[in-house]
């Protein structure tokens, strides 16, 4: 599958005042499956959007129907204003992609490749070295693109999806398999483009790309949007936790409620999961030290603290 797509005109945002890509009660079934059930989220202009979600939660699928490979079964979606299925051509050529699966010709050089998809491009913002050193791939440039390692893959497929600097760029798990030097490089890549106006909608695994990189994230679960908004939203949702070692001398049954709320012990550790009143979990803390002290209890890695994206993500994946 050909993977890398090439950007027609300057970047306009589509109709003006319009989101960048709007996505309304999206169904997407194949045969009696229905992987995607009726989601709707908006990405504005410049902003980037990450789709997070468990295996199978639908990500891939929503992906593909917002490039036009595959219509809605029910819902609609919009990209630059348009229908991608429909109007392909008007929004492929204004869209660059990067799938899982990389379409590359194995036996081509990385600079070969980077000529190619460079002179097949209507716009050429970038030289073909000025591509390649974006993505640390310059020393790579006579080197078969079989011989890439899986990182230094992903960073081609990068560079070729925004080698004509598009509109709106889906990433779809883009850092998978690389370093964590190599994943830095790439956020830095991607916040360059955001920072040019680009708009992008990530997909990915990995939880601290989303809040190193995103605007706004959404939590997929199932074919559903379990939770969006800003990380800060997301996370500010879910609460506090209070949690310190368990006291050997001290029955699970005997620790105190705090605010009404029972511990969960679990490798002997417990913890209180507390709501998003800042007030509340003061509250809690207070009444824990003072029964600490009237049972002259010394609490060991006590620690206060909001929740994670982690947390969240792992409720949702476990309790959704
Ligand atoms: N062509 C297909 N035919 C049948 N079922 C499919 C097809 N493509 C995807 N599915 C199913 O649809 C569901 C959603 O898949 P999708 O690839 O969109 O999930 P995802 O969120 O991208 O997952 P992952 O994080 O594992 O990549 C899965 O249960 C998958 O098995």
């Amino acid at each position: 599958m050909i993977t890398h797509e090439v950007s027609a005109s300057p970047i306009s945002h589509g109709v003006r005042g319009a989101p960048a890509i709007e996505v309304s009660g999206l169904r997407r079934s194949y045969g009696d499956f229905e992987a995607v059930r009726g989601i709707s989220f908006q990405v504005q202009p410049g902003e980037l959007f990450a789709l997070l979600g468990t295996n199978g939660a639908g990500k891939t699928t929503t992906i593909e129907v917002l490039e036009g490979f595959s219509p809605p079964t029910a819902g609609s979606v919009r990209v630059l204003g348009h229908d991608p299925y429909a109007e392909r051509a008007e929004v492929r050529s204004r869209t660059g992609l990067m799938l899982q699966e990389g379409g590359f010709f194995g036996d081509l050089t990385v600079a070969e490749t980077v000529r190619f998809w460079r002179d097949v491009s209507p716009r050429k913002p970038y030289s073909a070295l000025e591509i390649m050193e974006r993505v640390e791939l310059a020393d790579k440039a006579e080197v078969r693109v079989r011989q890439l390692s899986g990182g230094q893959k992903r960073r081609l497929d990068l560079a070729l999806a925004t080698l004509a600097r598009p509109e709106v760029l889906f990433l779809d798990e883009p850092t998978t398999g690389m370093d964590p030097e190599a994943r830095r490089n790439t956020w830095a890549v991607i916040r360059d483009l955001v920072g040019s106006g680009t708009t992008v909608l990530l997909t990915t695994h990995y939880l601290e790309e989303a809040e190193q990189l995103a605007d706004r994230l959404a939590i997929m679960h199932a074919g559903r949007i379990e939770l969006s908004g800003t990380v800060a939203e997301v996370v500010a949702a879910h609460g506090h936790s209070i949690r310190f070692q368990h006291p050997a001398q001290v029955a699970a049954h005997h620790l105190p409620e705090l605010g009404g709320v029972r511990p969960q012990v679990e490798g002997g550790t417990v913890e209180y999961r507390l709501g998003p009143d800042p007030v509340g979990t003061q509250q809690a803390l207070a009444r824990l030290l003072a029964w600490a002290c009237d049972h002259h209890l010394v609490l060991t890695r006590l620690e206060v603290r909001s929740a994670s994206l982690e947390d969240v993500f792992l409720e949702v994946a476990h309790g959704a």
